[in-house]
């Protein structure tokens, strides 16, 4: 799903304003009628107190539109109009105008001074700002947020919380709406996925208002959400008359004394992610540890005991994933930045392999051409250094994509894949994955896909996707606290079945009854 900015979004509104002849105000219409109709389905005319909060934009005139809807309806409503600017929008006054022909006169505020009781048991609407937000509200409009995200009442956010700016970072956290429920428009905004504003925003929903699909589908964006419709286009089959060397060599460096398990999940996930052949290079310490653990890899040493001191075999795998628990030894780095120099393989580069690339940045000109690169936020910032905000940190991924040719996984809640001034982001995956070893299966994982002949760019989008749905399905029998790394893997062979699962249909009355 592409994930339009707040500019496109304004452009597709007057193309298809122009294209269908159709009045501003419509298009308001259609957006609070969908409004309308997702409350009144869930509410069946409840009188649960609904309080509107309306700024003097769009998305106020939304609001105000929905006000109307809801009181033709019998609804019991109050309206507030957050008075913050005096250049109130046409079609909000057109809006303002059709609910005062119901005798509906909001309360106009322009001060905290009189803020209004809620209970919690109330609805609060939020319609002070949409995309439209270019600075941070004045100090008053903040305390009128800060009273509603107090009042424990059911926030419902038009379009996007008030107070997150769409296309950049917040510049103050206390003035914005903390929503229960997001409708948005047409498209979710990329700052529903970042770290730092994702928070505000607990579930999200897109209404359709029509915009015009010829200019949505033709419009590229910089970002896109990747959920299972979009992996199922990247998916390969297995070939009925394929055999194992079909499906590649996936070959899995790293590890040191105390640290072997790291080698033995990702091989295990290369494995199980559909490698032909996995073989695991180790230190000699790791030798039986591997072979016991995993009887379907081969194994080979590296002439450390404990730590890896000459990376050199005579195979030829398809693919290596490296970093995983191989330590930043003096012996350790040395190998590892000839192994650079000399190697040709496409690579997944892991932990201390990338802490090592920040420590002697000369040796990222060795990258193979879209090797990819695993980092984890403090791994991230060792790698490019650190950042104001979400959206800096995007754009200086995006550079270092582009100036090393190499794709950046950006490990979060919603992992982005970062391929040059393109991002991905993910939806699946859960916090019980914030757990030791997931990484691991990550970088094995995507070792294994490359194996199996994926593209560089295919193999991280369906990769993380992948590594999110296993545990997405292994934490509904292990619980948030109990999942571990090993259950990702092991569930990898469910996410791979849930693919091809259609959704369950809701089971009709005859049905029930015959049952
Ligand atoms: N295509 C669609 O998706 C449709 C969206 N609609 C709704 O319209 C808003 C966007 O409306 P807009 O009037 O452009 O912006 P806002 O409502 O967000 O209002 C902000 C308004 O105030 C000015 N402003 C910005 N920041 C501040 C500030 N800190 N203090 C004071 N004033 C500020 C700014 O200049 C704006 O004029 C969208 O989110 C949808 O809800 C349409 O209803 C249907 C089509
Ligand atoms: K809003």
């Amino acid at each position: 799903m592409k994930l339009y900015s707040a500019k496109q979004i304004y452009k597709a509104d007057q193309i298809s304003i122009k294209k269908e002849e159709i009045e501003s105000n419509e298009l308001m219409e259609r957006a609070a009628l969908q409004l309308f109709n997702w409350m009144h389905l869930r509410m069946q005319g409840a009188q649960v107190k609904i309080h509107l909060f309306c700024g003097i934009g769009n998305n106020g005139g939304d609001g105000i539109a929905l006000a109307r809807h809801l009181v033709d309806h019998g609804y019991n409503i109050e309206v507030y109009v957050v008075n913050y600017s005096e250049k109130r929008s046409k079609d909000f006054l057109i809006n303002l105008d059709r609910l005062k022909d119901r005798k509906v006169w909001p309360s106009f505020m322009n001060s905290d001074d009189q803020l209004p009781e809620i209970g919690r048991d109330d609805i609060i609407v939020d319609g002070i700002f949409g995309i439209g937000l270019n600075r941070t509200p004045d100090a008053w409009v903040a305390k009128v947020i800060q009273h509603l995200n107090n009042s424990q009442a059911f926030i419902l956010s038009i379009d996007i919380p008030s107070g997150l700016f769409t296309d950049q970072g917040p510049d103050d956290f206390d003035t914005i709406i903390q929503s229960n429920y997001v409708l948005s428009f047409q498209t979710p905004k990329l700052v529903f996925f970042l770290p730092e504003t994702g928070g505000f925003i607990e579930q999200w929903e897109v209404l359709d208002i029509g915009l015009d699909p010829e200019y949505l589908m033709q419009t590229e964006t910089e970002y896109e959400l990747i959920g299972k419709n979009e992996v199922l286009t990247l998916y390969k089959p297995r070939e009925k008359y394929g055999h194992k060397g079909t499906y590649g060599h996936s070959l899995i460096a790293g590890g040191s004394y105390g640290k072997m398990g790291s080698v033995c999940l990702s091989s295990k996930a290369a494995l199980y992610a559909g490698s032909g052949l996995v073989t695991s290079f180790v230190p000699k310490i790791g030798y039986s540890i591997l072979q016991t653990a995993l009887p379907e890899i081969m194994v080979m040493t590296d002439a450390g005991d404990n730590e890896l001191t000459d990376i050199k075999f005579d195979i030829e795998p398809s693919v290596v994933g490296i970093g995983m628990g191989m330590g930043t030894s003096d012996a350790t780095v040395k190998t590892f930045s000839e192994f650079l120099k000399h190697n040709k393989l496409p690579l997944v580069i892991d932990a201390d392999g990338l802490n090592i690339l920040s420590k002697n940045k000369e040796l990222l000109k060795y990258l193979p051409d879209n090797t990819i690169l695993t980092p984890h936020p403090k791994e991230l910032e060792r790698l490019i250094g650190s950042w104001k905000d979400d959206f800096e940190k995007l754009k200086m991924v995006k550079a270092f994509s582009k100036k090393y040719n190499c794709l950046v996984v950006v490990k979060g809640a919603h992992t982005i894949v970062v391929n040059k001034e393109k991002g991905y982001l993910n939806t699946t995956g859960n916090p019980g994955m914030a757990t030791a070893g997931t990484g691991d299966v990550l970088t094995g994982i995507l070792t294994g896909l490359l194996a199996q002949g994926y593209s560089a760019l295919d193999a991280a989008i369906f990769g993380v996707y992948l590594h999110g749905r296993s545990g997405d399905i292994a934490v509904e029998s292990t619980g948030f606290q109990s999942l571990t790394a090993s259950h990702v893997i092991e569930n990898l062979a469910n996410a791979y079945l849930d693919l091809f699962k259609m959704p369950e249909q809701p089971v009709t009355e005859e049905e029930n009854q015959s049952n």
